[in-house]
């Protein structure tokens, strides 16, 4: 997986922009920006070289990376270790080595903290050490050629300072400093030969001053390419110490602390803010949390940005990581209490589009700040620019911060927020029917014993035997209501079972006794435990001779569900559909459960409930099955349902059509006209005051439903990063455009989710549009102009549609059967796939004499030594046992007449398309190419 520069440099805790050059470096290029994404391998590569980096010196530098320099003054300590490379000690080291040379030593590197003290002390960058070597820096040809001698000395303190360079340590690194700064050897070519003069390294380190002295240059210079080649010009070499050189002299001179003065500084800088905030909270509680675990306050000035404060607040990061929430203080403390914004925090959330502004006022970091962070991207933002997501959290990971998207509230989180906030007054609440839902494998039986409870048969009428609707009823079992739903069994309705199992209260897994627990009786299993809701097992098909309970028990206590009768808290009630064994005593168990958990809801309310299914009926227009879940449903409410809405113009019963419904409490499944389109099956519904609230509500819906259908389909418009996909795509992968036209929007998701497995590299289907109801004249436009096929499934074309598919020639293609559709689908596109090539040998000729022909080339006359050569295959011309060309046959002769083919044994004369450098003695070996068929299983 992608991942983002920032994001990994937040997870390694080094600063964005030093991680991309580390990856430049790494050898991963083409990442100029924090916001360039790394694939996996890329990751592994830098990560594998940060770490070699860091091992390189443990391994004396001998054999660490050669990697571009970076200014030093932006790595921490660790990181100066990389530097010490091969490359390191070439021509532009050389370029210091005279002041590199008394710090070469072992001895010296005990004199580090001196040395780096020597940093500040030192007001002039050269001294007279770095002057005593002016011959050997100014080692460009010229001199070279002038003073031969010198340049001699050059090379031998050159060498001797390369090989310290080797070696890792603190005065190493200062060296290496300095090296970027001097250009002045660069172009000499010349290098130092590593290991001499081990005398006059030590001779160097007898002159404690001089090793004080020379860093004090080092440290500071940073433009090495500015850097005029003559030592003698120091000054310019300040220039480049700019950062140091706005320290305060106190800074300079408080460095016996140790080997870094800066760090000291920020430091001791910070303890003087942080008392100045403990004043001015004084006796404010929050006090102690700014206080960090070494007792100080960590804070930073305004005067210490850049270079310096970025290094110390990575430095910090370890901690940071150990203890989280510290990152936020030290961000925060850094506004020393000047600023007004709200206090920073470790995590915040905006909402999208997110401008500069947003985001400021989020974090509670001025907005300059923001907009510093980008235009260091190279982005020129004004406070209101908005800025993508990927960009927002880029800003926030650079200012230390977790970032959570908000959407914006719609009117629908608002209603809904207000009705879920909507509390039911004690004296309203009353008990309700409970609702059933019956989940299993298929076939186990769910229609059968439901149709047998109630006194109907569905199951038989069901196309394939296969329960294609959801189904809801109430029925009265001894005066007491109770709501069953029936889920469809096969596993292309899982998500539609998930709903049936959502709006349930009581589960009853089905389970055949003969065939015992099946995938998809766990996955019920599965459901019905996320639903949290008591279950009770049907063993069904008991009058089965093959009905083994026990072995079906043992399935579900396998599963969690431990039978009662073993000693466990799960009814297992053995039935059978066909005979109507234990139908009274699975109701009873039913009915038990439910009295125990005492099932309430407010009538007294505006309703909510849950869309179980929508069809589009001819007569009646939009037909939804929904089951109220709270409150009471009236003919006249107005009703919104995810991307639907309107008002209810009737209500009938979901077991007699004819009986019309003008009020449905809870948990009363009801058949419901009215809604303006059909409603997703399994969204919740919610009974308004305000018509046009409604509307709103179902809009913004549907708009948000459109989109991500277009981004789940893949259709935007073509942009220069996508146009190569779509030209890489024109050859390699074949589409199959459908439109699918289903009954009830649980079929279209059903048959999506089959075709969803119908996946294969070369081939791809597409689902250009899926909506509920007959094929209309417009989508045989749309097939027409986007070359498709019309699935139709329990649907058909109306009369207009139906002449218009068959002038333009548009193929409606009717199912009743979602498999029947997956099956068909699948040939077709098994047949776009791209046939297998391969190579059929076929026989071999030798070639016994050239005829020269004029105008017609060279013919060969062979006999067939085996197999046969026939007339539309290949010739690899063979000689001396090397293949010295493949060309097809132009003609080929039996005698005088053309020759489909000449088999083994034969002579023949061909002629080669486009050779004719063809010599007695030569072979030639005939191949075909053939095509075959290929499946989705090959
Ligand atoms: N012998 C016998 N057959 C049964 C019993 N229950 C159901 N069947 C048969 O099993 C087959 C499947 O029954 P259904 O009720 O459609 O099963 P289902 O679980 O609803 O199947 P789906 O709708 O596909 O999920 C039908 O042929 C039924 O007649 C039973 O108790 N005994």
């Amino acid at each position: 997986m992608a991942v983002r520069i920032y994001s990994l440099a937040k997870e390694l805790n080094v600063d964005s922009k030093e991680l991309v050059d580390i990856c430049t470096r790494a050898g991963v290029p083409g990442k100029g920006s924090a916001l360039a994404s790394l694939t996996d391998d890329e990751v592994s590569k830098v990560k594998q070289f940060m770490s070699g980096a860091k091992e390189a010196p443990a391994a004396k530098g001998k054999s660490a990376p050669p990697p571009p320099m970076r200014p030093p003054e932006k790595r921490g300590d660790d990181r100066m270790k990389v530097i010490v490379t091969p490359k390191a000690t070439g021509p532009r080291l050389s370029s210091r080595r005279g002041e590199a040379a008394p710090l070469d030593d072992e001895p010296a590197v005990n004199e580090v903290p001196e040395a780096a003290e020597a940093i500040a002390e030192q007001e002039s960058p050269v001294d007279a050490p770095q002057v005593e070597q002016p011959a050997a820096e100014v080692q460009d040809d010229a001199v070279v050629e002038q003073q031969e001698a010198a340049s001699q000395e050059a090379e031998a303190a050159a060498a001797e300072h390369r090989e310290k360079l080797a070696k890792p340590g603190p005065l190493a690194r200062m060296v290496r400093k300095e090296d970027y700064i001097g250009p002045a050897n660069a172009g000499t070519g010349k290098m130092p030969v590593v290991g001499a003069g081990s005398d006059q390294r030590k001779g160097g380190a007898k002159k404690p001053a001089e090793a004080k002295a020379r860093p004090a240059v080092r440290l500071a210079a940073v433009p090495a390419k500015t850097q005029p080649k003559k030592v003698e010009k120091p000054k310019e070499e300040t220039k480049a110490q700019k950062p140091v050189m706005t320290l305060p002299t106190e800074v300079l001179g408080a460095n016996k602390l140790g080997s870094k003065p800066l760090a000291q500084h920020l430091r001791r800088a910070e303890r003087t803010l942080e008392a100045e905030q403990i004043r001015e909270r004084a006796g404010g509680g929050k006090s102690k949390e700014m206080v960090d675990d070494d007792g100080r306050r960590k804070s930073g000035r305004p005067m210490l940005g850049g270079r310096e404060a970025r290094q110390l607040n990575r430095d910090r990061g370890g901690s940071r990581r150990q203890r989280p929430g510290l990152g936020r203080r030290v961000r925060r403390s850094r506004r020393s209490g000047v600023n007004t914004a709200a206090p920073r925090k470790g995590r915040i959330e905006v909402q999208l589009p997110c401008t500069v502004r947003d985001l400021s006022e989020s974090a509670g970091v001025p907005a300059r700040d923001i907009q510093r962070i980008l235009m260091e991207e190279g982005v020129m933002a004004t406070i209101n620019t908005p800025m993508d997501p990927d960009l927002t959290e880029f800003v926030a990971a650079e200012l230390g911060l977790d970032v959570d998207f908000l959407q914006p509230e719609t009117l629908e989180d608002k209603v809904l927020r207000r009705l879920d906030e909507m509390e039911d007054p004690e004296g309203d609440l009353v008990d309700r029917p409970p609702v059933i839902t019956f989940l299993g494998h298929v076939d186990h039986g769910k229609t059968s014993l439901l149709d047998k409870m109630i006194g109907i048969d569905v199951a038989s009428g069901e196309s394939g035997g296969i329960t294609q609707h959801i189904r809801a009823y109430q029925i009265d079992k001894d005066g007491k209501p109770i709501s069953f739903v029936d889920t469809p069994g096969h596993e292309a309705f899982t998500a539609m079972r998930a709903r049936g199992a959502n709006v349930t209260d009581i589960a009853v897994i089905v389970v055949a006794a003969d065939d015992g627990v099946m995938p998809q009786t766990e996955e019920a299993i599965s459901h019905a435990r996320a639903a949290e809701v008591p279950i009770i097992v049907a063993l069904n098909k008991m009058d089965l001779p093959g009905a083994d309970p026990m072995k079906a028990m043992t399935g579900l206590s396998q599963n969690g569900l431990q039978p009662s009768e073993w000693g466990g808290d799960v009814e297992v009630v053995k039935t059978s559909a066909a005979t109507g064994e234990g139908m009274d005593e699975l109701l009873d168990t039913i009915l038990t459960v439910a009295e125990l958990h005492e099932y309430k809801a407010n009538p007294n309310r505006a309703a909510i409930g849950v869309c179980l299914e929508a069809t589009q009926d001819a007569d009646q227009g939009v037909l939804s099955k929904v089951i109220v879940e709270t409150g009471t449903l009236r003919v006249g409410d107005i009703v919104v349902c995810g991307d639907a809405y309107g008002r209810v113009r009737s209500m009938t019963d979901t077991l007699d059509k004819s009986r019309r419904l003008e009020e449905a409490g809870p948990t009363v499944p009801v058949n419901l006209a009215g809604f303006d389109i059909a409603p997703p099956a399994g969204e919740r519904f919610y009974v308004l005051d305000d018509i046009s609230q409604a509307r709103e509500i179902a809009e913004t819906r549907a708009h948000q439903t459109r989109s991500e259908f277009l981004g789940a389909t893949g259709y935007q418009h073509v942009t220069l990063e996508t146009l190569f996909d779509r030209l890489d795509g024109v050859e390699e992968v074949q589409t199959l455009n459908l439109i699918l036209r289903a009954d009830v929007r649980g079929s279209i998701e059903a048959i999506q989710k089959e075709l969803a497995k119908l996946e294969h590299p070369e081939v791809r289907l597409r689902i250009l549009q899926a909506s509920v109801g007959g094929v209309t004249a417009a989508d045989i436009h749309l097939a027409d102009a986007s070359d498709a096929i019309i699935i139709a499934f329990n649907v058909v074309p109306e009369e207009s549609a139906r002449s218009l598919a068959e002038q333009s020639g548009v193929q409606v293609r009717r199912y009743d059967i979602i498999y029947k559709i997956t099956d068909e689908l699948r040939a077709a596109m098994e047949g776009m796939l791209r046939p297998e090539k391969m190579e059929v040998s076929l026989g071999r000729a030798l070639i016994q004499q050239v005829f020269k022909i004029s105008r017609i080339g060279a013919v060969a006359g062979c006999r067939v030594i085996q197999g046969v050569v026939e007339r539309n295959a290949r010739a690899r011309v063979i000689r001396d046992s090397t293949i010295i060309g493949d060309y097809p046959i132009d003609t080929l002769k039996r005698e005088k007449d053309d020759a489909k083919e000449v088999r083994e044994g034969y002579e023949c004369g061909i002629k080669l398309a486009g050779f004719n450098d063809i010599k007695e003695a030569d072979l030639l070996e005939f191949y075909k190419v053939e095509e075959i068929a290929r499946s989705f299983d090959d």
